[in-house]
Parts: C-alpha cells; sequence; structure tokens
C-alpha cells in the first residue's frame, strides 16, 4: 500500500507544486481574503468526505497549508496523490 521513495520522488513531478517531508505531501494555497481561505477548506472538505481520505488543513490568513498521507498506511500512497489532484482541480 505504502509507495516507495522513489515511486513517490516520480510521481511528485506531476505535482510540482507539493513537497514531501515526513511520510506527508504538503502544498501551501494562498488567498486574497482569510474568507476565500475558509471556502476552499470547505470545498476541500467535500472532496475528502466524497473520497473517505482527508487531509490535514491549516487555515491562516492568506494561505491554506494542506498535508496529506493515509494514517492506515502510515505514509503515502495513491489515495493521496488522487486527492492532491482532486484538491488542485477545487483550487
Ligand atoms: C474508517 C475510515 O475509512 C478510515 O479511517 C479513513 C478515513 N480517512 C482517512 N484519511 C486519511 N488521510 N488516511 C486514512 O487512512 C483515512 N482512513
Amino acid at each position: 500500500m505504502k509507495l516507495k521513495p522513489e515511486e513517490i520522488e516520480a510521481r511528485l513531478c506531476d505535482f510540482p507544486e507539493w513537497s514531501q517531508q515526513n511520510g506527508k505531501m504538503t502544498r501551501i494555497f494562498r488567498f486574497d481574503t482569510y474568507l476565500d481561505g475558509v471556502r476552499f477548506v470547505q470545498r476541500t472538505a467535500d472532496i475528502a468526505e466524497e473520497l473517505n481520505h482527508h487531509p490535514d488543513m491549516l487555515l491562516s490568513y492568506g494561505q491554506v497549508e494542506v498535508s496529506v498521507t493515509t494514517h492506515d498506511a502510515g505514509g503515502i500512497t495513491e489515495k493521496d496523490f488522487e486527492l492532491a489532484h482532486r484538491i488542485e482541480e477545487a483550487g
């Protein structure tokens, strides 16, 4: 289930705005207003519920830091890349 580091590096080529550390993939999304960030969090939460795969999100003024990992696998899996892709589409 958990992808190997070299597999993750290869897949990350398609996700240039994301970085990986400590078994998580992270991207910071920037917004003009705090409420735009809140609305993004809501859209992302709806996607997470649809996929039953949930990110960590840190909401700050003008940005939202999104981190994805597969808790059940203890690292990054295909589910994380699917969620990251869907989040970018909704971004
Ligand atoms: C029971 C439920 O399906 C699991 O706990 C799901 C919920 N959402 C999840 N989200 C993430 N990021 N990783 C998981 O392993 C996970 N597991």
